[in-house]
């Protein structure tokens, strides 16, 4: 390893008691095929506190370093990383959810490598960036122009949450010019794809509760603005703001609670799609049958995206097309932003300041 690589560094550890503390622990070393990365920010994806919580049928590594919307330079490389692969020292990279993938079953040889068996999964089932210095597949960082001068504050949520709408998005196979609804759009996720979404020429709308998410969806481009809190029939408020009143073409479904996910069929067009993206903790999607079939709608699950949606996804935000609204903060006060996180209280991204 290169001198000015120090051997210790300060990382948030999930212990086996589900506690998550401070510590200070070794900085890891990249295997043949891996890279080192120097972590400067990292957003706060609500999939870290399904992680945290332990809340999921998915077996999670312990002791766990969370995080996986890690951006940094890469300061060290594997035997096996050869020049020419599009990872070098001293270039910008980003730490996806998704750390390897087996390259060779059915899935990844259709670029569909979210459906490995064998994924490994950063911040879950090996360490992700909730650490100064991370180890990542050189095979599945993202990568960021440096000519460009991306901030990489800013960059950090598109890793996982601009990657996630941008393919949901897709999925839900609304065209320019049709309405789409986007639910919990005040949140990491929700702000994203509001951006995304106002982007592809759809119209937005948007739902999430109270006044401060209500602000910050309009002033990233959504049309209409319906408060689950207040609305006395949602279902009906929602088709109002389509200009014919049949309802929204897509349906996002991206709220970690479950009852949104009861409610989109109701509103949804005819033949129109309801994406899951959301994962409530021991949640059902349930919808009457006759309805689904009589107005033939689609409900689809969508999971963040494959390294050729990774590359589009960077390039609305290279555009100047989407932006989370990030909140920037020391690593050290994670804890804070969990907190915010389940009251429901974080109005855009938490991104971490890994010096701090
Ligand atoms: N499918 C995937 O690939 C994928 C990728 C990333 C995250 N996720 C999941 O997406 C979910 C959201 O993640 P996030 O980081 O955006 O979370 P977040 O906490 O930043 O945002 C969630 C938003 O939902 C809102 N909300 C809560 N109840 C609601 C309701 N009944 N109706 C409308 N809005 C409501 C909240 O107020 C909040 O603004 C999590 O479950 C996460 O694990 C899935
Ligand atoms: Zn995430
Ligand atoms: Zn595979």
């Amino acid at each position: 390893m290169a001198p000015d690589i120090p051997k210790e560094q300060k990382a948030q550890v999930i212990t086996a008691d589900g506690v998550m503390t401070l510590k200070t622990i070794p900085v890891p070393t990249p295997g043949p095929q891996e890279i080192l990365i120097h972590i400067l920010y990292s957003g706060v994806c609500h999939t870290d506190l399904h992680a945290l919580n332990n809340d999921w049928p998915l077996p999670r590594k312990t002791p766990l370093v969370g995080g996986h919307e890690g951006a940094g330079v890469v300061v060290a490389k594997g035997s096996l990383v050869a020049s020419g692969q599009g990872v070098d020292v001293g270039d910008y990279v980003g730490i996806p959810w998704l750390n390897s993938t087996c390259h060779h079953c059915t899935f990844c040889m259709q670029a569909q490598e979210m459906l490995c068996s064998e994924a490994q999964l950063s911040g879950y089932t090996v360490d992700g960036s909730f650490q100064q210095y991370a180890v990542a597949n050189a095979s599945h960082v993202a990568k960021f122009p440096k000519d460009k001068g991306v901030e990489l504050d800013a960059a950090a949520p598109i890793l996982c949450a601009g990657l996630t709408v941008y393919t949901g998005l897709k999925q839900s196979e609304a065209r320019p010019g049709q309405y789409v609804t986007i639910v919990g759009a005040g949140g990491g996720l929700g702000s994203l794809a509001t951006q995304y979404a106002k982007a592809m020429g759809l119209h937005v709308i948007a739902i999430d509760g109270g006044p401060e998410k209500g602000e910050s969806c309009k002033k990233l481009g959504a049309e209409v603005y319906v408060d689950y809190l207040k609305s006395k029939d949602l279902v009906a408020d929602v088709k109002a703001a389509t200009a014919d009143g049949l309802g929204p073409h897509g349906v996002l479904l991206l709220a970690p609670m479950e009852k949104p996910f009861q409610q989109a069929t109701g509103y949804v067009r005819s033949h129109g799609t309801v994406v899951c993206i959301g994962m409530p903790a021991g949640a059902k999607v349930s919808m009457p049958v006759f309805d689904t079939v009589v107005r033939m709608v689609q409900v689809k699950g969508s999971y963040v995206g494959n390294r050729q949606d990774m590359v589009e996804a960077i390039d609305f935000f290279l555009r100047g097309l989407v932006r989370a609204p990030v909140k920037v903060v020391g690593m050290s006060e994670l804890g804070g932003v969990f907190d915010a996180m389940r009251e429901n209280k974080v109005v855009g991204r938490y991104v971490l300041d890994t010096s701090r």
